[in-house]
């Protein structure tokens, strides 16, 4: 399996704000490496740089095992790209379109290949429609296939599904199911929301403020053998000393006043639970979450509240 994007200890500052703050992750060939973080994460950021928009302050980049900073030219020729709500000409038909940007990027396409390329993204039946009248799924999706016009080995998406409606984001998630399945075409797409990664990614990293804060196989991160299971109890004191001579403590993940976090299958609760009942403990909550989701909903409600008070 070849490496088609390592990154090393990147970073990029703005003055004294850490925009991307020393990471590192590797993209292999076939993946759809799904960037994961919070609007002001750095994903863009990230993604600027990947594209030689922006300059690094420190860190190193190598795509299809070349230097960017060497071999720039022949690295962007295999990649396509959409990072921004594509900018298209309206009064051309999505044919038209097509055909300007193949002719603009050196492609010599006939007819049956630009109409082929339509068909893939779903737009075949209107190719001859001007993308004024298109929905923005459509143009998102018109936007993709003018990226893959020169048939790139890698795409990187920048939060292809914001803004759509729940149709424009089943047809973009199918879109690259498909690219990645059929033509076995490496992806990395960005997102704030981590059910969007769950759906299309197999390999994923996080970031949060600029950092890294996990990265590994969705299966790996998803695995139900890390829930997380915070028990709320009346009498946590007496029940924490009580779990110190049983077989849950290797579990125990965080105590605090009025709860003790446990990390376990989750097929392992009832007995927990039973275990905990013939302690004396006086349970008055139990929730499980997943460990990731739970992460990121903290993330997502801590950012709401700072959202409360600067709104
Ligand atoms: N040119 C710039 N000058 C100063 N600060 C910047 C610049 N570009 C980005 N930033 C800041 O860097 C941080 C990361 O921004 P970035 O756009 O990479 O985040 P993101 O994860 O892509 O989020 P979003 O989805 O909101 O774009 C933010 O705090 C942003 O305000």
């Amino acid at each position: 399996m070849s490496v088609i994007i390592q990154v090393n200890h990147l970073s990029k500052y703005y003055k004294e704000l850490k925009a991307v703050d020393d990471i590192s992750f590797t993209v292999n060939q076939g993946d759809i490496y799904g960037f994961l973080g919070q609007n002001g994460a750095g994903k863009s950021t990230t993604i600027r740089m990947l594209l030689t928009l922006i300059e690094p302050t420190n860190g190193h980049i190598e795509l299809f095992g070349m230097d960017l900073k060497k071999h720039r030219k022949d690295i962007l020729r295999q990649i396509g790209a959409v990072i921004e709500r594509p900018d298209l000409y309206k009064y051309l038909t999505a044919y038209e379109c097509l055909s300007l940007f193949a002719r603009m990027s050196g492609i010599r396409a006939n007819k049956q290949q630009l109409m082929a390329q339509l068909e893939q993204v779903g737009l075949q039946e209107r190719a001859q429609s001007k993308v004024k009248t298109f929905s923005q799924g459509m143009k998102q999706r018109l936007g993709i296939s003018v990226a893959l016009v020169h048939d790139p080995q890698l795409i990187i998406l920048d939060e292809p599904t914001n803004g759509l409606d729940p149709q424009g984001i089943a047809d973009i998630r199918n879109l690259i199911l498909q690219l990645s399945k059929q033509q076995g075409k490496t992806i990395l797409i960005s997102s704030h929301l981590l059910y969007e990664i769950e759906m299309t990614a197999n390999r994923m990293i996080i970031i949060d403020k600029g950092k890294k804060i996990a990265e590994g196989s969705v299966k790996e991160l998803f695995d139900p053998s890390s829930m997380l299971i915070q028990v709320s109890f009346a009498n946590t004191a007496e029940v924490a000393v009580q779990l110190q001579h049983s077989k849950w403590k290797d579990l125990i993940k965080t105590q605090e006043q009025n709860n003790i976090v446990f990390q376990m299958d989750e097929q392992q609760v009832p007995a927990l639970t039973a275990d905990l009942v013939n302690m004396g403990a006086a349970i008055t909550a139990l929730q499980p979450q997943h460990s990731l989701e739970a992460y990121f909903l903290a993330l997502t409600t801590a950012n709401r509240h700072v959202d409360t008070f600067t709104n």
